[in-house]
């Protein structure tokens, strides 16, 4: 029909000569009926009549005979629920398109409420994850600040299939688009990077930028894990693809006919997961038979079910985002397009310096030593360490009378101690006001904090030989940690997760604090025997590549009844390459008298 004739008709024609078409194409009779009842169109008893008709299908016919029934005015309410409710009618929007659809004032200024339960879960996936992501977290949770104030572009390059450079991304938008794709049937972005480079804090800016609007992508849902989480679980564990989903971010509301899910399933395309730190679950899946999943319904454990969604097996056509220390290898055939993290570049560096500081007078004294040293703003073009030394910096100059950063050849040890140094000092009497301020003592911090500085490094070891980056109250408390000592810095509390009402978890601020505490441990330890040291660097010379998980497809490997020591052992690499065992014990010997 041309568009002049269709322009002329009554809706209530309209209704009529594309009822066919309506009654296959409207998904959800939610949102209509609740605003047909809000507006008194029809009533509580014609509500509950449609709602009582079994097939989706028939309430749609009853809908529009209802709506028929009431008059134009009704049907023309009808035709601007669908067009304000877009997200929900998606299907009928060319149908409003080839009628050239276009409100009448009257209609315009009512009200319409989204209550369809896509929408609903897409503006709740997106609040929760704005709450989830609008902060960076420190120092123990107690001073946590805003990722927009604080974010700054790092230098992510390019990589083509044989990870030669291709060029540097312009902007975030261009990660997950088709730029530098080279493999058009994979579906995995991988992000690669050294420890601390920002790995986790880019996929935490993609995930706040989804959660304003403001990421150039069609997505309407978005599925943060951390890779952690899929072994954390115990082995017996089975679950669903919905629960997955829905059990680690958040439960549609009001959604009595399954119809989110069915939609996911329907839409895969229209979903973003984020898998952050691959590298940590790497041994795991190592040890695992991992038959393939494909159906959505199935119960199968976690790891089963990332694997099947990486490889497309599961949910087609989602785009994924994956994270992984440089080193491990990820199959090539999965992998859409791949970049590195290269950190802050001497531009960054200062942006980044200028939002750190608000005080010109530190951001002057900070960027003199900076430029001074060329092995301190190397070091500091990665982000993890320039947020230590800035901090350490602020801390320290504020408590003492003068603090310089260190200058020639500050090595990691360095860095570590310094942050320990920091820590310490938390709990160390404030000096009275009106006094002057303390000379800095760092042998006094370390001395007074010893015993909590010896209580964290034995949870660090432990949990190294455990394999395991998160520890309980329990293990806290057997380590000779008291609640004085929480706030400290040392530790956060792992909020996810945690939804079987089990007692907090915590980790570590970050992984390589527990590698350099870890390696505290050791020296610490007196009657530690050498050979005690030197297993450490057995195992970390046991490094292998893989292609894991897609191989596990497979292969079968039975998992032993006990996990290894040592299985994580990516995080004693950091360690032992950067020897931060014979800088410890350097710098303890020399500089900290201890005991
Ligand atoms: N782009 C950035 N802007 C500002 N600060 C950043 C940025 N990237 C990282 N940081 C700082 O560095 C810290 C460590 O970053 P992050 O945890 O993302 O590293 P990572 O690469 O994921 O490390 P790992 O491989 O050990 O998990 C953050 O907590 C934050 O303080």
């Amino acid at each position: 029909m041309h568009q002049i004739e269709e322009a002329n008709m009554s809706c209530l024609n309209i209704l009529t000569y594309h009822r066919e078409l309506l009654v296959s194409r409207l998904k959800s009779v939610q949102c209509i009926l609740d605003n047909m009842l809000a507006c008194g169109y029809i009533c509580e008893e014609e509500a509950e009549m449609v709602q009582r008709t079994v097939t989706k299908t028939d309430q749609v016919r009853k809908i529009l005979e209802l709506v028929q029934f009431k008059g134009e005015e009704a049907c023309e309410y009808f035709l601007y629920i669908i067009y304000k409710v877009r997200e929900a009618y998606i299907d009928l929007q060319p149908l409003l398109k080839e009628i050239n659809y276009n409100p009448s004032n009257d209609i315009a200024v009512m009200n319409v409420v989204n209550t369809d339960p896509i929408s609903r879960y897409c503006e709740k996936l997106r609040h929760e994850m704005s709450r989830d992501t609008s902060f960076i977290m420190s120092y123990g949770q107690r001073e946590e600040s805003r990722l927009e104030e604080l974010y700054t572009d790092t230098q992510i390059e390019l990589l083509n299939d044989c990870n030669e450079g291709q060029g540097f991304l312009e902007s975030l938008d261009q990660l997950l688009g088709d730029h530098a794709v080279f493999n058009s049937q994979g579906e995995t972005i991988c992000v690669m990077g050294d420890a601390g480079v920002g790995k986790s804090i880019l996929l935490q800016k993609l995930q706040n930028l989804w959660s304003k609007k403001e990421l150039q992508t069609d997505a309407i849902f978005f599925f943060k894990f951390r890779c952690r989480m899929f072994s954390v679980l115990k082995d017996t564990e089975q679950i669903s693809l919905r629960q997955l989903l829905f059990k680690y971010n958040c439960y549609p509301d009001l959604d009595p006919d399954n119809e989110v899910f069915d939609y996911i399933l329907r839409f895969p395309e229209k979903i973003i997961f984020t898998f952050d730190g691959y590298d940590e679950i790497q041994e795991d899946l190592e040890l695992m038979d991992v038959p393939e999943v494909v159906s959505p319904e199935d119960k199968a454990h976690p790891l089963q079910l990332l694997i099947s969604l990486l490889c497309g097996k599961l949910l087609k056509g989602s785009q994924k985002v994956l994270t992984a220390r440089t080193g491990i290898e990820i199959q090539k055939k999965v992998i859409r397009k791949k970049v590195v993290l290269r950190g802050f570049s001497s531009a960054h560096l200062k942006t980044y310096l200028d939002l750190h500081f608000k005080e010109q007078e530190h951001k002057e004294l900070v960027s003199v030593q900076l430029d001074a040293s060329p092995h301190l703003s190397g070091l500091c073009s990665t982000p993890l360490f320039c947020w230590i030394v800035f901090k350490s910096f602020k801390h320290l100059h504020s408590m003492h009378d003068s603090f310089d950063l260190p200058e020639a050849c500050i090595t990691l040890t360095d860095i570590f101690l310094l942050l320990s140094e920091v820590f310490l000092s938390h709990s160390a009497s404030p000096a009275p006001a009106l006094l002057k301020k303390r000379a800095r003592c760092t042998s006094e911090t370390f001395k007074g904090g010893l015993r909590s500085l010896t209580a964290f490094a034995k949870l660090a070891l432990q949990g190294m030989e455990r394999g395991s980056l998160i520890c309980s109250q329990e293990e806290i408390t057997e380590c000779g940690l008291t609640e004085e000592d929480l706030p400290l810095g040392f530790l956060k509390t792992v909020r996810e997760y945690d939804s079987c009402g089990s007692p907090a978890t915590f980790e570590f601020l970050h992984g390589t604090l527990q590698s350099f505490l870890a390696a505290f441990a050791l020296i610490l330890d007196e009657q530690a025997a050498v050979s005690s040291i030197l297993k450490f660097f057995a195992e970390c010379s046991r490094r292998r590549h893989s292609c894991l998980p897609f191989d596990l497809c497979i292969r079968n490997s039975s998992k032993p009844s006990e996990k290894e020591p040592f299985t994580s052992n990516e995080h004693l690499q950091f360690t032992n390459e950067r020897n931060v065992h014979r800088h410890v014990m350097q710098c303890v010997c020399s500089h900290y008298p201890l005991q």
